[in-house]
């Protein structure tokens, strides 16, 4: 079912798509919309079809029906010449093999390939953007390291810095807090705030973590089963009956009395606020306030 809305600011969206692996269709009728300067999250249980249905967005999953456009007038991306695409659409997919004998400056420089000539030919904007990219990613200091030595969350953090360098409109990132220390955390989602709201750019973001979405989201799109179930702003999608009937486990949803952040916890069977006769999202609420 598709619908028809203001395309303006519209960076990249999904229409009515369907994905399959094999014939198995795992994703049915999909719809999603990324704008400019917002960031939008992908949430859902394991297997609900947030990463392929990314992964179509970035032009790595062909649709078996729907369509990707990009920009407000709806040009299809499907049919752009893979430089002209990657110009405009990156992608930080949730892993990749790690090059061996390349160096940090290298693999973030390798993010300069859809600007670069067939025999390398100058890309006059190419060593300030791999070097931005390395610095706000905190891994200028590793540039000459090789990164078959690097740490889970550092390989990470280079990844990031490779697609930071492409320079494009439209931020894809599957799972990118994932191997990420604390502090790396809140810096990617920080980094991710600021791309969108003060260099204009369109993130799609794939996320367990409800309280990341919460905090770096201005719309969620929420899958279960391969459908999308619910989309709209944080507190439209993030309701405690919707999780709680999505996930299979109870969710408390409250807002945080500290930052006045909307706040999600799955409630388990060991959790001391909980008996047998209550509401349990009741009982955090109180919990909370007190
Ligand atoms: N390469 C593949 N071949 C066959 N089936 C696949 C493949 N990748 C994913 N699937 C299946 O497609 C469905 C959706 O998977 P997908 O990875 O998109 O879900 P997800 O919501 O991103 O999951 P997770 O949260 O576990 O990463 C699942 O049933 C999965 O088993």
């Amino acid at each position: 079912m598709s619908q028809t809305l203001p395309t303006e600011g519209l960076a990249l969206a999904g229409r009515d798509l369907n994905l399959s692996y094999d014939r198995r269709t795992v994703v049915t009728g999909a719809a999603i919309e990324l704008r400019r300067g917002a960031v939008t999250a992908l949430l859902g249980p394991n297997g609900s079809g947030k990463s392929t249905l990314l992964r179509s967005l970035a032009r790595l999953h062909r649709p078996d029906a729907g369509g990707v456009t990009l920009g407000a007038d709806g040009a299809d991306a499907l049919a752009l010449h893979p430089k002209d695409f990657a110009r405009q659409v990156t992608l930080l997919s949730q892993s990749r093999p790690t090059p061996s004998g390349v160096t940090v400056r290298d693999v973030v420089a390798y993010g300069r390939h859809p600007y670069r000539g067939r025999f390398r030919t100058a890309d006059p904007d190419g060593p300030r953007a791999v070097g931005h990219a390395m610095e706000v990613t905190g891994v200028a200091a590793m540039a000459d390291r090789g990164v078959d030595e690097l740490s889970g969350g550092e390989l990470q953090r280079v990844w990031l810095a490779t697609c930071l360098a492409q320079d494009t409109g439209v931020l894809l990132l599957d799972e990118p807090t994932t191997y990420l220390d604390l502090r790396y955390q809140v810096e990617l989602l920080d980094l991710v705030r600021d791309l969108a709201a003060v260099h204009g750019v369109a993130v799609g973001v794939v996320l367990h973590d409800l309280n990341q979405a919460a905090q770096v989201a201005d719309h969620v799109v929420l899958l279960d089963s391969g459908v999308v179930r619910a989309a709209g702003s944080v507190d439209d999608v993030l309701t405690g009956d919707l999780l709680t009937d999505v996930y299979g486990i109870d969710v408390a949803v409250y807002t945080h009395p500290v930052t006045g952040r909307t706040c999600c916890e799955a409630v388990g069977r060991h959790d001391v606020r909980r008996s047998a006769d209550d509401d349990v999202r009741v009982l955090t609420d109180q919990a909370v306030a007190v």
